[in-house]
């Protein structure tokens, strides 16, 4: 790709996101990790970037095309000072922090500069995250195309002008590996309660998801058709659904309510 690339923060989200490049061999030519955490700067070394505990230690002659800002939004405006010099330079800032919004980083890195707030998740480890970006007004066209071509990599790509919903997206596509993890392990526990031995509890449980997502993204028709092909009249699925559907208890009420709470909290921490 020939982009210079400058990781800051490789934690859950940086080591996805770094995985899905380098196993993509996305990036041939520079990559440079920050990270004070020896653990997780283990893991970017392994993958054979260069990698330094502090922004003092990079090397001197080091112009990254791209920053990408992938520190807990808690403290996200502590490091910002230290790389707005290129910022200035004409770096693409690319900062994936929950919450954290554009006019933080114009006042931080100067009102000219180019900035894209994005949303990953997990699955960009697997090549198949959803990565939702918003740039601001200094983004040039180049720049969306490298930041786009960067997130292609390593999932699907939506760009959005409207920040307001970013927050909402955050809840629903950068939270929601959670969701469906969770939703994994309660089908293998009800498995197991319904006699299943864990280990086939668990493979149908995962099988039955990654299935059903592949199938949904697949298929021409909608999820709630798919839901019906699979649903027989008075069969076994019918009554399963008749309580995972239940208007008060059942899973439409509570997803709503994570879905917001979930989203609330995103605008919280901006
Ligand atoms: N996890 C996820 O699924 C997603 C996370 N995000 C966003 O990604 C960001 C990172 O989240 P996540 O990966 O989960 O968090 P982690 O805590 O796993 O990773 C953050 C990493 O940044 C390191 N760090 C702390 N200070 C600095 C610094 N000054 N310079 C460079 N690195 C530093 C941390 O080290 P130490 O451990 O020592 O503090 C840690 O290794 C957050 O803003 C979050 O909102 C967005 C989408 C999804
Ligand atoms: O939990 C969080 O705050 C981050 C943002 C989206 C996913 N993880």
């Amino acid at each position: 790709m020939g982009l210079s690339l400058l990781l800051v923060g490789c934690g859950k989200m940086g080591q996805a996101m770094l995985g899905g490049w380098i196993d993509d061999g996305i990036i041939p030519a520079e990559i440079v990790v920050i990270d004070p955490n020896a653990e997780n700067l283990a893991v970017a070394l392994d993958l054979k970037c260069r990698g330094v505990e502090a922004a003092a230690d990079m090397p001197t002659d080091f112009m990254p095309d791209v920053i990408v800002l992938a520190v807990k939004p808690q403290i996200i405006t502590d490091v910002l000072p230290i790389f707005r010099a290129f910022a200035e330079k004409g770096s693409l800032v690319v900062s994936i922090a929950a919450g954290t919004r554009l006019a933080t980083f114009e006042a931080a890195f100067g009102e000219s500069a180019a900035i894209v707030r994005a949303m990953p998740n997990t699955p960009a480890a697997v090549h198949q995250g959803m990565i939702v970006c918003c740039p601001n007004g200094h983004v040039s066209s180049a720049q969306k195309s490298d930041c786009d071509r960067l997130m292609r990599a390593i999932g699907e790509v939506a760009w959005i002008e409207d920040e307001e919903l970013m927050d909402a997206v955050t809840g629903l596509s950068g939270s929601g590996p959670a969701y469906v993890f969770y939703m994994i392990e309660t089908m293998t526990a009800a498995g197991v309660k319904a006699g299943l031995p864990e280990g086939l509890a668990v493979q149908l449980a995962q099988q039955t998801v990654a299935g059903a997502g592949a199938l949904a993204r697949a298929s021409d028709e909608d999820a709630a058709q798919l839901r019906k092909n699979v649903t027989s009249p008075n069969g076994t699925t019918a009554a399963g659904l008749a309580v995972l559907m239940d208007d008060a208890s059942g899973l439409g009420p509570l997803m709503e309510r994570t879905v917001a709470a979930a989203t609330r909290r995103s605008r919280e921490l901006g």
